[in-house]
């Protein structure tokens, strides 16, 4: 592949027919603008050899140093702007500001890979005011080294912002927001934060207080306190999480009440310190009721730089103008966009490595920011997040494909065609609780559809097809091996990625296993051992890491539906022809769940072994009056256990109706108890009971917010 500058600059010019081989030694003239920021060591990492007498000379400053006034008009008029031009003996770098200088460094940087440096000019600038990442994400949160490398990566991508928001930190959440951070946790924060200034990156810390917040002066004291003891740390910005809360701390003239506080009273007070982020308990459009006036009152009422944070359409949802047209007017401000993608805390047994798409080309004017939520796997989330920080550099340049091969030639230069294979089929999110879904395998669903047609509309094989989907299948079990046996290349990536490798080697000896099986449904004998070694290979598939209890999903939207409908026609081809009766099932989940609150719908059924569960949900569910919740079997099983955990305390449970039913028609109550004191789970008593059908519904007669943080069943041995 060419070699490209990331991100696309605005304006880049070559002179083909010449170039100069890389000076071992430079006379450097530096503004003093740049004494004590991060592109002068950045340059010097790049080019260690100055000399007083050297006849290159490099010339780097920002737009006021005199050592670059003579291109002071070259100079992009814009935030975080540059002027790179190379000539046969000199390099002039000259910014709009000190970052623009550091990024015009940055780019030189990537010109200085090539074996000769081009006679470039460049003349760059960003789009999107605020780039980067927000880790806030539930699950595992990234470990020290994960950050360390994201900073770096955030510097070479011209990312500008990281902000720091696990969910599952207890010390960023409740219970322990209030309290400073342990001795050892402080320091490991104070590494990050002066790794992100070296990276010229503002590293935000983010606080989420909502759930137990008090309105009163004690918990704003405690909560500025708080700010001070990570501002000693060395952070300069802040921000203010209320989502995924109920209660008291959703209020909004409240939360508007106290961030106009923090912002008169600490950041505006010191001075060095980022513009304050807030993200609102209505982030998203499918949650606000505008008449409700909680995003009016705080488009209203907050102090006009505080910057308001925003999902889209929906919680998990691609970003355009329509988007921005109706959040915009309700902020009064640009949205600070949160991009819930490639985070995948709601799809935990899968991987999103696929290319970043969808969002409008257009829209660079109408966001103070556009901030990635990424998986909880560090490396794996760089190649989208590559992709979203050229995405929000150069807007109308960003080409999806393009960027997303470069984004894999990244991070595995020398394994980028296996990660490239591995990656194409590991991007849908399988059926969820947000509906959002990806692409997947894209050059080789032609294929896939055309054999599955001619084999069940036809029982004839597509020979065309079949060759094509047997290549993949080669390639597919290569590219887990090489990617694997790939050593330091990226060991954190194949740390991160190893049971879906595994789980993708195995659908490639499935898809082989199962085409083999399509030439012989007419052969009494030979079809046999095809057909165990498919099943076994399934039961391989569903049963691979403990730490995911439905196993890890690997090409789940295309390649497995593809090869189990395929397995499913050639055994019952065999059957019919041998009056027999193999096993022609393939995947098979015996639960289904219906409801008709909205959040719930689509939350996908698990079943292994004896257990069976509906998928969890982070957010907080508006559970309607009279809403319900159905979960059906395939035929009635004696039930050992089930256990329910809505998020609350014993009383709100009261507002709920457990039943049971044989046959979908008569209803028997269950009742709830607490598992043990203190603790939201509760159980139910089922034991022994023969079920067909299980209901939970919301009696109260008015609307419930709750979690849904479990339902689970067992059945008896
Ligand atoms: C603003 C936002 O998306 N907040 C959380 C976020 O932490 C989750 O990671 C996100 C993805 O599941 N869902 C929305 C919600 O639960």
């Amino acid at each position: 592949q060419e070699f490209r500058l990331q991100p696309t600059p605005q304006n880049y010019t070559v002179q083909q027919d010449d170039s100069i081989s890389i000076p071992r030694q430079y006379r450097l003239m530096a503004g003093n603008s740049l004494n004590n920021g991060t592109a002068l060591p950045l340059l010097r990492s790049l080019m260690p050899e100055e000399a007083p007498d050297a006849a290159f000379r490099i010339y780097i400053g920002t737009k006021g140093d005199k050592v670059v006034s003579s291109y002071r008009k070259r100079i992009p008029q814009k935030s975080e702007g540059y002027f790179l031009k190379i000539e046969k003996d000199r390099i002039i770098i000259a910014g709009a500001d000190e970052r623009g200088t550091y990024y015009g460094v940055q780019t030189l940087a990537q010109l200085l890979t090539l074996d000769k440096l081009p006679l470039a000019e460049v003349a760059d600038y960003p789009d999107v005011p605020y780039r980067g990442v927000v880790e806030g994400f539930y699950g595992t949160p990234w470990s020290q080294e994960d950050r360390i490398r994201q900073l770096d990566f955030y510097g070479r991508n011209k990312m500008n912002v990281y902000l720091y928001g696990p969910k599952d930190d207890p010390y960023h959440s409740t219970p322990h927001w209030r309290k400073p951070y342990p001795a050892q946790e402080a320091e490991r924060l104070k590494q990050l934060v002066d790794r992100a200034r070296d990276n010229n990156v503002i590293f935000y810390w983010a606080i989420h207080p909502g759930q137990d917040i008090r309105w009163n002066e004690e918990d704003r004291e405690l909560l500025l306190q708080k700010f001070e003891s990570m501002y000693q740390l060395g952070v300069r910005g802040f921000a203010v999480f209320f989502d995924d809360i109920s209660g008291e701390g959703t209020k909004a003239d409240k939360q508007a009440e106290l961030l106009n506080y923090i912002d008169n009273h600490f950041v505006q007070v010191k001075k060095d310190v980022a513009p304050l982020v807030m993200c609102p308990t209505e982030y998203n459009k499918s949650w606000t009721k505008v008449e409700g006036g909680y995003l009016t009152t705080l488009g209203e009422k907050l102090n006009k730089d505080i910057q308001i944070m925003w999902t889209g359409n929906r919680v998990i949802a691609t970003i355009d103008r329509p988007t921005l047209d109706f959040i915009n007017p309700l902020i009064k401000r640009k949205a600070y966009i949160w991009w819930n993608f490639p985070v995948s805390d709601y799809v935990r047994d899968h991987l999103l490595m696929g290319p970043v798409y969808g969002n409008g080309l257009d829209i660079e004017d109408g966001m103070s920011a556009f901030v990635s939520n990424p998986m909880e796997h560090a490396e794996a989330s760089k190649i989208s997040l590559y992709s979203v920080a050229d995405y929000t550099w150069n807007m109308e340049k960003f080409d999806s494909d393009t960027s997303w091969r470069h984004a894999i030639k990244d991070l595995m230069p020398l394994h980028a065609e296996y990660l490239e294979t591995f990656a194409a089929h590991n991007s849908d999110l399988g059926k969820n609780g947000h509906g959002f879904r990806r692409e997947e395998s894209i050059r080789l669903q032609p294929a896939l559809s055309a054999l599955l047609k001619s084999y069940l509309e036809k029982g004839e094989i597509d020979e065309t097809a079949y060759n094509q989907v047997d290549e993949e299948c080669r390639k597919i079990i290569l590219s887990a091996d090489m990617l694997l046996a790939s050593g330091n290349e990226n060991r954190p990536l194949i740390d991160e990625i190893r049971p879906w490798l595994t789980q993708f080697k195995l659908v490639g000896e499935y898809g082989k296993t199962v085409l083999e099986m399509m030439r012989l449904p007419q052969q009494e004998e030979a079809f046999l051992p095809g057909h165990a070694h498919a099943q076994a290979l399934q039961t391989l598939m569903t049963d691979n890491d403990a730490r995911y209890p439905q196993g890890v999903k690997s090409g789940s939207g295309q390649l497995m539906p593809t090869f189990d409908a395929l397995f499913e026609a050639s055994t019952k081809q065999y059957n019919q022809r041998f009056h027999t009766a193999l096993n022609a099932r393939a995947v098979y989940s015996p639960y289904t769940l219906e409801s008709n609150v909205q959040q719930l719908a689509l939350l996908p059924t698990q079943q292994k072994g004896k257990e069976g569960s509906i998928a969890p949900s982070n957010e907080v569910i508006l559970w309607q009056a009279g809403g319900s919740l159905t979960l059906s079997m395939d035929r009635p099983r004696v039930l050992a256990t089930l256990r329910i955990d809505l998020g609350t305390k014993e009383e709100g449970y009261t507002h709920f109706r457990l039943e049971t039913s044989l046959d979908g028609k008569t209803w028997r109550n269950a009742n709830l108890q607490s598992v043990w004191k203190g603790y939201t789970m509760q159980k139910a008593d089922v034991k022994g009971q023969k079920v067909l059908k299980i209901r939970l519904t919301n009696t109260s007669g008015s609307e419930q917010k709750v979690y849904f943080k479990a339902f689970r069943l067992t059945e008896q041995e």
